[in-house]
């Protein structure tokens, strides 16, 4: 590794202290960080680094489990850090950041703020004479809220930095689960040989939250669900599962591979819309046994009759050779029963069935993401009993991740992420091409819901969202996997 600076813009933030800070603060206790490592923290705050480093403490207490805090760690995470206070939107705020970087060193930008800074940021950090050496710049998701507006992010950042030291940030792409859906696919020959239409009847992707907005409704509204988890996340989960074999690890290959889905994505237009695409908006209801508001009576609610989504189901079909015929059911949503991330393969049935004793049941193949990360394939066997001579039963071939994990824990999504960018890996970040197309396929996707007047639909807080979702996958004889 080499000698490394991490900038943090926006470290008073609540990425900063729920997830980056934690992250390093566990990659420091594994040893896992450069020598002479330093972080940068820079924001707004008019305080000096001990006070900032106080507050740090307290809030990042209350976002590590207490089994693997101790006050030896926090010293030496402490010791890297020096906060530097800047209003970003002024090239002339970051004169102090300049003289404190250091050009024989790597510099490694990570912006942790609101996406309109992205621009303003690199053109300041350019005029201040902050891009000397070896730069890299990590970029947080969203970049940009249409296509044309991404665009225009990635062409402001590529005047400065190139493609090879951008790594824009998908945090699902760390998460171990994710990871091991590559290696499943791809190091297991009996699962990549039945991995096509011949085989698989559809694929379903759930990414579940019960948490609201979280105090975010100025930013949420203006995205919803769509925007905020479907463009991202639920777009590369469904890359990873439907991509070819890439030629190797790299990022090229791995982004080629993904992009070339995308572009197979079979657009949802305004003649298709309302047979694919359901939208939902939260109404008062329970979450986790407490009596939970709407979404347009959650805190800082501008617009009580605001449409945006909360929830999304889609019917999506990939046109190529691989995947003709096999929908993928998408669905995501706010404030639904569990926190649980899964994505479900479930095969076609036996052309003929010839045991008696019981049903022609499909198999199907269980990715856990989040929670109880695993993989689970349900198999069919005979019932162990002498009364019922060839009934069917079926079992689950379980791989559990947290049990067979060598640290008993599994690794945050940014502790992996950080890694790879201080390493210069880019494998797990996404290419500009990626979003993009992904981009231009939910543009298609929402103008054709405006135009069709497809309304969020309400459902009840604590629910899988409006019975409409039920109905998407239901009406092609399917079900939501329970
Ligand atoms: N929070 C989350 O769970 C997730 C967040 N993200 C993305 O991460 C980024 C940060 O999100 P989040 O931490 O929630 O946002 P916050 O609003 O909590 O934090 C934004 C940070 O940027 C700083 N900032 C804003 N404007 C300026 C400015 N002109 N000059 C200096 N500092 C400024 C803020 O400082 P100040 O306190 O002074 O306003 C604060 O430190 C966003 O792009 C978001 O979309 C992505 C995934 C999840
Ligand atoms: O990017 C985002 O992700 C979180 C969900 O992330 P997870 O790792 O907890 O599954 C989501 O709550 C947030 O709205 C979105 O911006």
């Amino acid at each position: 590794m080499q000698p490394t600076d991490l900038i943090i813009f926006g470290a008073s933030g609540d990425l900063s202290a729920r997830k980056l800070f934690p992250a390093l603060y566990h990659l420091s206790g594994c040893e896992l960080l450069p020598e002479s490592f330093r972080i940068a923290a820079v924001a707004r705050d008019d305080v000096q680094t001990d006070a900032f480093l106080s507050r740090l403490k307290e809030r990042m207490q209350s976002a590590i489990n207490h089994t693997h805090w101790s006050e030896e760690r926090w010293t030496k995470f402490a010791s890297y850090f020096t906060y530097i206070k800047a209003d970003f939107s002024d090239a002339k705020n970051l004169n102090a950041l300049s003289k404190w970087l250091d050009d024989t060193r790597v510099s490694l930008f990570y912006l942790a703020t609101p996406p309109s800074l992205f621009a303003p940021i690199c053109d300041n950090l350019s005029s201040a004479d902050c891009l000397t050496g070896d730069c890299r710049i990590v970029l947080e998701k969203p970049i940009g809220e249409d296509l044309a507006s991404s665009e225009k992010v990635n062409e402001t950042v590529g005047r400065y930095f190139p493609e090879g030291s951008i790594y824009r940030i998908d945090h699902y792409l760390g998460k171990e689960t994710v990871q091991n859906l590559l290696v499943l696919r791809f190091a297991n020959r009996f699962i990549n040989a039945q991995w096509d239409q011949s085989c698989i009847d559809h694929v379903q992707i759930t990414v579940a939250e019960t948490v609201g907005i979280e105090g975010r409704w100025s930013y949420y509204d203006k995205v919803g669900q769509l925007r905020d988890m479907v463009q991202n996340h639920l777009m590369q989960l469904l890359c990873l599962v439907a991509m070819e074999p890439p030629n190797s690890m790299s990022a090229e290959s791995i982004r080629d591979e993904k992009v070339k889905i995308v572009k197979a994505l079979r657009p949802i237009d305004v003649d298709t819309v309302a047979d694919h695409v359901v939208r939902g908006q939260y109404g008062q209801g329970w979450s986790q046994g407490l009596s939970v508001p709407s979404y347009t009576e959650e805190e800082g609610c501008t617009n009580p009759e605001s449409d945006t989504e909360t929830f999304v189901a889609i019917k999506a079909h990939i046109d190529n050779w691989r995947w003709a015929g096999v929908p993928f059911y998408l669905r995501t949503g706010k404030r639904l029963p569990e926190k649980m991330t899964e994505i479900v393969i479930t095969y076609k049935k036996l052309p003929h069935n010839i045991f008696s004793g019981g049903d022609n049941i499909p198999n199907s193949l269980v990715i856990r993401l989040q929670p109880n990360e695993g993989i689970e394939m349900k198999m069919v066997a005979k019932k162990q009993t002498l009364k019922d001579k060839l009934g069917l039963v079926t079992h689950d071939l379980n791989l559990d991740f947290l049990g067979s994990s060598e640290m008993n824990r599994i690794p945050d999504a940014y502790e992996r992420l950080f890694l790879d960018a201080i390493n210069g890996d880019q494998s797990l970040f996404v290419g500009r091409s990626e979003i993009e197309e992904s981009w231009r396929w939910c543009d298609t996707l929402i103008r054709a819901c405006q135009l069709q007047n497809i309304q969020a639909k309400q459902y009840h807080a604590g629910s899988w969202g409006p019975a409409k979702a039920e109905l998407l996958i239901e009406k092609d004889g399917r079900s939501w996997h329970e």
